[in-house]
């Protein structure tokens, strides 16, 4: 390579390189291109990141071999989008005798394999960049080369991209650079650590980068996550597999993680699966599915006789390959399932309240746990009564509940209802206290990750006692329920309970939803509401602002009992079909432990809703 920017060692470009309290600044190169992309991140901002081709991987543009692995001046690289990162010289003691580099953890169709390759073959022709042979340039760098795996964008998604690194300099005490040949501070220098200093070798400061840059691109995460990933092959209207192994799998086969996968086999496999699951051998289960699958693994594990293990070692979550994804939305703030799985090895564990369901036909064996909603009426009706026109997609829904509301249908039940807050100027009152409190927990300036963790943990502990409900079905209607009035029981439209904000990627039904409050939502409509009333009603569904029109029952509520009076009929479960019985709900506090993005669901803006 004739480029006088360029620098190799060994056949590898690499880049010079700062670490911040950012990320890691590369420096100039190469030709500054203008190929940059604006990424919205997980705070709601924005940060600068490349795009295109700069290792070759991408097909975006053309690339000019001169300008391979190379990045324009001070490109940032945030903590946030790293996945790897490996000391070169360490990768070279794992040479195959035929000098190839060892091989990631990747997969088949991980792009970076393809990397390793191009490398290798100049480094068994023994040439270096400028063509002669000579590792003669910029030899004390390359004693102590990273590589470096992050994500980066492509289309709409991201995707992993590998780049050799030479690490001049690394913060000391306070976040201030010093220079990569002063001794460097021990390995918990970053910004709080020791002050005391190590002389070390080259390839010793190497190691030490290393693990500078995993702990803070994994600050308070879990870094080797055992994940077993649960792919419905028939999920998405069938794509979920290809979703999954294209657009999750290169991302997740990039770090460190373990991963195994299981296919579910037959309806209601996953249940199964989390039934049987040895514990031992994971802490993560990731759904690559729609909203059904995290439905079965959970209620499977909660089935097991050591339920109490289960939920105290696992975390569950989505990846977002299904026609159904309100999970992954909600929780990772996404419907991408390449940005999910970023989401998955970068996201805190939160633990999220359940709503466990009783019906007479199954409550004896074992009640269901829904994490989403349950619902009875127009939606329940549309959802399930419109599988014949599943072609349509998501819109097959909509056209189901306009019609049902145009044919002005109602659905008589009695409801009885423990609520929680019931007014709806204090269920803002109760959104902003009980937000905040996440916010603060989650609060990098005031709380240290490993307090973040600590707090977290301190109620991780789940005892048999946090599984028992309060209410029996078989029991009289408690006395401090309350029972909805009768004139509008009668003539009930829509009847929607939820547990997250989002129910479809346009549907923010429950935007006063939170985590963890120890309360669920619930929203009711009368079908004597005129038209002109409830269609604006239903057109406001993905602002989520129909919670605050007057004609729109909405509260948050601890448990209730709905007994229906129709003939013909269904509840629909975490969007499952359920028995058209008497069906009783109660919340059963900070269950199961999922990932949630800064410990938070989605910003559903509620808190400035009027
Ligand atoms: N191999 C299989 N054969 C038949 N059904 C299956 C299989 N694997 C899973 N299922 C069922 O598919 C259903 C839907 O799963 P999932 O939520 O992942 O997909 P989806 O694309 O969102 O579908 P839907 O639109 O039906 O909700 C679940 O009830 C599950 O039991």
């Amino acid at each position: 390579m004739n480029n006088s920017n360029s620098l190799s060692y060994s056949g590898k470009s690499y880049s010079r390189a700062l670490l911040t309290k950012e990320g890691i600044v590369v420096k100039t190169q190469g030709p500054v291109t203008d190929a940059y992309d604006q990424v919205g991140n997980s705070n709601g901002s924005t940060v600068s990141f490349l795009s295109g081709c700069f290792t070759c991987l991408n097909t975006d543009y053309e690339c000019d071999p001169s300008t391979v692995g190379l990045l324009p001046n001070n490109t940032l690289i945030p903590f946030r989008r790293i996945l790897n990162a490996k000391s070169v010289d360490s990768l070279e003691q794992s040479r195959d005798g035929y000098g190839r580099l060892a091989q990631s953890s990747a997969g088949p169709s991980d792009p970076n394999a393809v990397r390793h390759d191009n490398v290798n073959r100049m480094d068994k022709k023994g040439l270096d960049d400028d063509g002669n042979g000579d590792e003669d340039e910029d030899e004390e760098s390359a004693n102590s080369l990273i590589e470096l795996t992050f994500v980066v964008p492509q289309g709409n998604d991201i995707v992993p991209q590998k780049l050799y690194l030479s690490i001049e300099h690394v913060p000391t005490v306070g976040g201030s650079l010093m220079n990569k040949n002063q001794p460097i501070k021990d390995s918990n220098a970053d910004g709080g650590g020791s002050s005391s200093t190590m002389t070390t070798s080259s390839q010793e400061d190497t190691e030490n980068i290393v693990e500078l840059i995993f702990q803070r691109s994994f600050e308070g995460i879990k870094r080797h996550k055992s994940i077993l990933v649960v792919i419905n092959p028939y999920g998405g209207k069938g794509k979920a597999r290809t979703l999954y192994e294209t657009k999750c799998h290169p991302i997740l086969a990039s770090t460190e993680c373990k991963i195994d996968i299981a296919y579910t086999k037959y309806a209601r496999h996953a249940m199964d699966i989390a039934r049987d699951l040895d514990l031992e051998k994971y802490d993560t289960i990731a759904c690559a599915s729609g909203d059904g699958i995290p439905y079965e693994i959970i209620n499977g594990l909660y089935q097991r006789p050591d339920r109490v293990a289960a939920f105290n070692k696992l975390t569950v979550t989505q990846l977002p390959c299904g026609s159904g994804n309100a999970m992954s939305i909600s929780c990772h703030w996404t419907n991408n399932p390449s940005y999910a799985a970023l989401c998955l090895v970068k996201s805190t564990e939160a633990r999220i309240d359940m709503m466990c369901c009783s019906q007479e036909s199954y409550a004896n064996e074992f009640p269901r746990l829904s994490f989403l909603s349950q619902t009875y009426g127009v939606i329940a009706e549309s959802d399930i009564n419109t599988e014949f026109i599943r072609w349509m997609g998501p819109s097959r829904f909509e056209l189901g509940v306009a019609v049902t509301v145009l044919q002005g249908r109602k659905y008589p039940c009695d409801l009885y209802v423990k609520y929680a807050v019931k007014d709806k100027k204090d269920i803002h009152i109760h959104y902003i206290e009980q937000k905040n409190k996440t916010t603060l927990l989650f609060d990098r300036e005031t709380t240290t990750p490993e307090e973040c963790t600590a707090q977290l943990a301190s109620d991780n502990d789940l005892t048999e006692d946090d599984f028992k409900l309060k209410y029996s079905l078989n029991n009289d209607v408690p006395e401090d329920w309350e029972r909805l009035n009768p004139d509008i029981a009668n003539n009930l439209q829509i009847f929607y309970t939820g547990k997250m904000p989002y129910m479809a990627a346009d549907t923010k039904f429950f935007p006063a939803a939170l985590p963890s409050d120890g309360s669920f939502d619930m929203v009711i409509t009368d079908s004597r509401t005129p038209l002109t009333k409830i269609t604006p009603i239903l057109l406001s569904l993905d602002k989520g602002t129909h919670i605050l029109e007057p004609e729109v029952i909405h509260a948050k509520v601890l448990a209730y009992r709905l007994v229906p009076k129709i003939e013909e009929g269904l509840f629909s479960v975490d969007g499952e079909k359920f028995p058209l019985e008497t069906m009783q709900v109660e919340i059963l506090p900070r269950l199961v432990k999922t990932l949630l993005v800064n410990g938070s669901y989605i910003d559903s803006e509620f808190d400035t809703m009027i």
